[in-house]
């Protein structure tokens, strides 16, 4: 996985790997979510906590140089599939509460991890800023990335869902 670049430099060649690691880890981080809202009685949706989201990663783009509005998408994506996973998890632990968490994790902590995962996104989405204006090969690395990360993570078929739901906005 490497080119030879002008002037003989080896460079590997860029993949979205990296960032596909960072969307399923905050699909994951949507189990704890989930858990909590199950104890908490809160609802999926906050639409002023996705706000702050949105507003501050528009900022942080311009800041990074990268366009704010397909920046905003990819996060409104990651959002979305977020919800996919507490809709499906809150779902299935009011139908079967005997396989419902014991305890919920406190969300502000949650939301620390959260705004940890978006900084290190933002990172990820500087260094792939062109492959995901590519088109057809921003497309064919999204499927291979897709397939070894939920590989990897043994993902079941609602976090599978989930990073479907997530890469809407990747290309
Ligand atoms: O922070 C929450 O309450 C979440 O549910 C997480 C999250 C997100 O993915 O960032 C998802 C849905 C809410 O509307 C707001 C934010």
């Amino acid at each position: 996985n490497t080119t030879v670049q002008p002037g003989g430099a080896h460079q590997t060649a860029p993949s979205l790997d990296a960032l596909t690691e960072l969307v399923i880890q905050r699909i994951l981080v949507g189990d704890d979510v989930a858990a909590s809202k199950y104890f908490s009685g809160k609802p999926v949706d906050d639409p002023v906590r996705e706000q702050q989201i949105l507003d501050s990663v528009r900022a942080s783009a311009v800041q990074l140089g990268i366009d704010p509005d397909s920046t905003a998408a990819f996060f409104r994506a990651q959002i979305e599939a977020s919800k996919v996973v507490q809709r499906g998890l809150l779902a299935y632990w009011a139908a079967h509460p005997d396989k419902a968490p014991t305890s919920g994790p406190d969300l502000n902590v949650i939301r620390e991890k959260l705004d940890a995962l978006t900084t290190q996104l933002l990172a990820e989405l500087v260094r792939v800023d062109d492959l995901r204006g590519s088109g057809l090969r921003c497309d064919i690395s999204l499927a291979i990335a897709n397939a070894t990360g939920a590989a990897h993570h043994h993902l079941d078929l609602l976090h599978r869902r989930a990073l479907h739901t997530a890469s809407t906005a990747t290309c």
